[in-house]
């Protein structure tokens, strides 16, 4: 079985996967999380990402990682996705306003999109995916697909109790990747869509069971 979470930015699509996951006993992937991987890796190697070449070099900085046997790999753990590069663990540097506000600049990149993309098709269902284009793209043929959206507000509200960080400044930037990431993905037009901002997160976790054959 495969299981598409897809939704705007910081609607609860990572939280919600890991409780549908762990209900469901299977794992999630976040494809959120490979796009925020390839970013730092670009940012690391002082990759400019809104050149002409920026795909085809970040593109190549990832298959060498792979030939030189260190790849980046996503780790799908239910309590919360990481990813490593050989013996190094990525995750605590991904989630951060820096590679907030470069992620939709790689995420354009097709070279980058057909990696990430070709990551989560070599994987062997069940699991639960989540994204922005899992149900539409990468997984059309999911049994069940999900959209979860909140007001930049509550998205903001519930992001700076995770980091502190000015509200207004918060919300500007999920409008600003909002308006970018909606460029380049779209969710399945046959996904259930479910406002996150109307009710707890168990109660939305349970609100997607519903939704899924007992
Ligand atoms: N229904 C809810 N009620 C209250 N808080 C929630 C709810 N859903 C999610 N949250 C909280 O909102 C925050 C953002 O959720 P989460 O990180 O799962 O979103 P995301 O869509 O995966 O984010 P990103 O797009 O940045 O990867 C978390 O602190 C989470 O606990
Ligand atoms: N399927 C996907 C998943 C993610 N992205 C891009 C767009 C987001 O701004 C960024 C980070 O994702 P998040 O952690 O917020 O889920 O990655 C995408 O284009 N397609």
């Amino acid at each position: 079985m495969i299981v598409t979470i897809d939704g705007v930015a910081a609607s609860g699509k990572s939280s919600v996967a890991s409780g549908v996951a762990r209900a469901l006993n299977i794992p999630y992937l976040s494809s959120g999380l490979l796009y925020r991987a390839a970013t730092w890796a670009a940012l690391e190697h002082g990759l400019t990402l809104d050149t002409p070449q920026a795909g085809r070099t970040l593109a190549q900085l990832l298959t060498g990682w792979e030939e030189r046997g260190q790849p980046l790999r996503l780790r799908p753990l239910t309590e919360g996705n990481q990813v490593w590069q050989a013996e190094r663990d990525l995750t605590e540097h991904l989630h951060t306003a820096r590679i907030d506000a470069q992620v939709s600049a790689a995420a354009v990149l097709p070279e980058l999109r057909d990696w990430v993309n070709a990551q989560l098709q070599g994987l062997t269902p069940p699991f639960l995916a989540e994204g922005r284009d899992m149900g539409s793209t990468v997984f059309p043929q999911a049994e069940r697909k999900f959209y979860l959206y909140a007001t930049p507000r509550v998205r903001a509200e519930r992001r700076v109790l995770e980091r502190h960080q000015d509200l207004e400044s918060v919300e500007a930037a999920l409008k600003l990747r909002d308006e970018r990431d909606a460029r380049q993905s779209a969710p399945a037009l046959d996904a259930v869509h479910i406002d996150t901002g109307s009710g707890t997160l168990p109660e939305i976790i349970a609100q997607v069971m519903s939704h899924l054959p007992a």
